[in-house]
């Protein structure tokens, strides 16, 4: 049986980290299922990807410009696409946020919120109708386990994700009418230059506005306590790259899938109590009790799911 004609797979933010990996994963499809247009929203950047798709540029992948956070952008860009299909969209495009509220500004608030929520809302609106029209169509977010969970001095960058989560699991109910999939992807820390922005900016800015005592949890309790977990349980992107083709090749593709399978029992803490205190109690207690406490439980969180002690032990 012939094999059906690739699907148009549009993906924000690929100039690096997570979305040049999915670009480059699903442009190098060795089923050649997808014909991927890359966008970002400075090609000047583009040298990385081309570097990374190899043949398949020119050929599965193209490149083009979209910032997310304009609307005349995002509608040039859906608007060349011929016909204006899009059978996939793959709104990745974000970026991070740390350090005490007290020291960010409500503009700053408002600049993350129009990049992480307000950018995957003008994607999902600019391919949605004609999805509904053809009746087919699937819409991936790259969310975050912190749109499942905050984390201390992630407040803002997980509250832009709880909304990118809130939004689409509204929307998801209405569109199964429609034969249209939505999948939130949830990945963990990932060791992209994600992490490298908000040390740089966390080293950058003095805390103006917060007290002694918050910059010293900040500085000294937190930023190392995070670079631990990222090294301990940072995953790649490819890794992240290969479930996001998993989800975009499923038949009935899952709505909600985390990627790291090491930080899935931190998030399980949250269903576990209804009361949100058991969450609350241990991440607190992992950061303040005691760091040595945090290191151990990476290192039992990485126990959980290596072959060493298979025995038994299935986590969630
Ligand atoms: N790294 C991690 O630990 C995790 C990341 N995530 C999410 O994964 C996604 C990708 O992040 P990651 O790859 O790690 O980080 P990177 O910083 O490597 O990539 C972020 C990408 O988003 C692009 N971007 C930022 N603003 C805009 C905009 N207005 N329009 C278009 N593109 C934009 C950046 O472009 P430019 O190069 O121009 O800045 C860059 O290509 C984000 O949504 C992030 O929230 C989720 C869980 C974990
Ligand atoms: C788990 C954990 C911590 C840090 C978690 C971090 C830093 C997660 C980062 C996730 C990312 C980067 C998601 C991006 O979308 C602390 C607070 C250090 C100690 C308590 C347990």
């Amino acid at each position: 049986m012939a094999s059906p004609a690739p699907r148009t797979v549009l993906i924000t933010g690929c100039s690096s980290g997570i979305g040049l990996a999915i670009a480059v994963r699903l442009a190098r499809d060795p089923q050649r299922r997808f014909q991927v247009i890359a966008t970002m929203r400075d090609l000047r950047k583009k040298e990385k990807l081309e570097e990374a798709a190899g043949p398949a540029l020119g050929r599965t992948l193209s490149i083009q410009h979209l910032d997310v956070c304009s609307d005349s952008s995002v509608a040039e860009c859906v608007g060349s696409i011929p016909g204006g299909r899009v059978d996939v969209l793959v709104s990745n495009a974000g970026v991070g946020h740390v350090g005490p509220v007290e020291s960010i500004s409500v503009e700053e608030m408002k600049h993350l919120f129009d990049t992480n929520f307000f950018g995957a809302v003008r994607m999902i609106k600019a391919v949605l109708p004609d999805m509904k029209r053809r009746r087919s169509g699937h819409i991936v977010v790259i969310s975050s386990v912190m749109g499942l969970q905050g984390i201390v001095f992630n407040d803002v960058y997980a509250a832009s994700k709880f909304a990118v989560e809130g939004f689409c699991e509204s929307l998801a109910v209405q569109l199964l009418q429609f034969d249209v999939f939505i999948s939130m992807v949830e990945p963990g820390p990932v060791n992209t230059d994600f992490e490298r922005k908000l040390l740089e900016e966390a080293s950058r800015r003095e805390c103006a506005g917060a007290d002694a005592a918050t910059v010293r949890y900040f500085r000294d309790v937190y930023l190392p306590a995070s670079r631990d977990i990222f090294a301990a349980l940072g995953q790649s992107p490819e890794a992240v790259a290969e479930a996001v083709a998993r989800v975009v090749g499923a038949q009935r593709p899952a709505f909600r899938m985390q990627t790291n399978r090491l930080y899935t029992p931190l998030v399980a803490l949250k269903y576990a109590d209804p009361s949100g205190d058991l969450s609350v109690r241990t991440l607190h207690r992992l950061l303040f009790r005691s760091g040595s406490l945090l290191r151990l439980s990476v290192s039992a969180l990485r126990c959980l799911t290596c072959a060493c002690c298979r025995r038994g032990v299935t986590p969630a």
